[in-house]
């Protein structure tokens, strides 16, 4: 780890959480999406076997830039084999997109080599998240990541 991490973690890191799913031990760091603390995504790259992007489909102005983001991150070599669950969220929200919007706002067809799947959610209402882990463990379980 370099000694930028080493202080990061050290003295800030991130949330993180075990959770058991479908018998899957998931060990979830929840990386926060402020512009200031994207740097050190990079701490929590090593041995990552699933990313989960959570993104607000009701703020079609931040979707770009998570479009941005999204794509930098999938090119980081460290990540080449994690397959990706994205949460199309605040689907509770009037004006937000669907899962074929946001597919098209974050450019999801442009995604080669590597498995994925969009699933609309309501964090607030509980919506859609079991259907996105249902999917995220049996393709872990099948060998993906
Ligand atoms: N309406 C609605 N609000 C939500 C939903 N999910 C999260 N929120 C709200 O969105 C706000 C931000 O939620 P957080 O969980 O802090 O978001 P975050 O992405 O972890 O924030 P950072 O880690 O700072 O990037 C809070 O006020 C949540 O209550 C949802 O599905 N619907």
């Amino acid at each position: 780890m370099c000694a930028d991490c080493v202080m990061f973690v050290a003295a800030i890191g991130f949330n993180v959480e075990t959770v058991q799913y479908n018998n899957i031990k998931f060990q979830v760091w929840d990386l926060g999406g402020q512009t200031s603390i994207r740097p050190y995504w990079r701490c929590y790259f090593p041995n990552t076997q699933a990313i989960i992007y959570v993104v607000d489909s009701s703020d079609t102005d931040r979707l770009m830039v998570a479009k941005e983001e999204f794509h930098a991150i999938l090119e980081e070599d460290e990540l080449k084999g994690a397959v990706v669950l994205i949460f199309a969220n605040k689907q509770d929200l009037p004006g937000a997109l669907d899962d074929a919007a946001v597919t098209e706002s974050l450019e999801l067809h442009k995604i080669k080599n590597r498995q994925w799947a969009i699933f609309k959610t309501s964090a607030i209402k509980g919506e859609g998240l079991f259907e996105g882990l249902d999917w995220l463990s049996n393709t872990l379980k099948a060998g993906g990541g």
